[in-house]
């Protein structure tokens, strides 16, 4: 039982990389907001909108803890907060656990969230000022979670298939 786990700041990649790489290892890939998502049936926006984010950092934690526990191999796409609550961080010193950090830097996560940010609750209703100093702030406070991981990979300026290759590098 392997577990690559793909941690970083929101925008950073974590779903578009995991699926990805989940296509050229044919290890299956698991996104924990769709888990989370599937269980609760409700979008991650309305469990932050009915339930608060407590409420979703719970659900979050028991559903990381389950894939965790599962006996299959597989990519497990994080969301941005997971490593950064309920000890979350912790739990990527396991065995068989391989943590990669997607890093990004300020402007690279800002271009590429400024239009995505419908269904991310925390960043949904800022503008562009507010998300950029936002951000800055956030990616700092998180950074220390995120440095928790094994292993770092800088996605700037990078294609998908060239951080996945990146990945495959530490992999093999
Ligand atoms: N080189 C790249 N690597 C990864 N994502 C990229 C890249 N270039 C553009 N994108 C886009 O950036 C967004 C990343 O979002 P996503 O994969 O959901 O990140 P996360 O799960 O970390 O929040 C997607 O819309 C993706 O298409
Ligand atoms: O950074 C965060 O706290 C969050 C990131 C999101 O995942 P992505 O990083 O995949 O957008 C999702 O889990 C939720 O909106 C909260
Ligand atoms: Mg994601």
């Amino acid at each position: 039982m392997k577990k690559i786990v793909l941690l970083g700041y929101m925008g950073c990649g974590k779903s578009t990389i995991a699926q990805n790489l989940s296509k050229i290892t044919n290890i299956p890939f698991l996104d924990l907001d769709k888990c989370i998502e599937k269980r609760a049936n409700l979008s991650i926006n309305e469990i932050f909108e009915k339930h608060g984010e407590v409420y979703f950092r719970k659900l979050e934690h028991e559903m990381f803890v389950e894939l965790l526990q599962s006996s299959e191999n597989s990519i497990i796409g994080l969301g941005g907060g997971t490593p950064c609550y309920a000890n979350n961080h912790e739990l990527l010193k396991g065995d068989n656990i391989i943590s990669v950090y997607l890093k990004a830097s300020i402007d690279t996560l800002y271009n590429r969230l400024v239009h995505n940010k419908s269904k991310r609750p925390l960043i949904a209703n800022m503008n562009e000022e507010e998300m950029k100093e936002f951000i800055a702030k956030h990616l700092f406070d998180r950074s220390y979670y995120y440095n928790h991981a094994q292993y770092k990979v800088s996605v700037d300026d990078k294609s998908i298939e060239e951080t996945v290759q990146g990945i495959l590098d530490i992999l093999a």
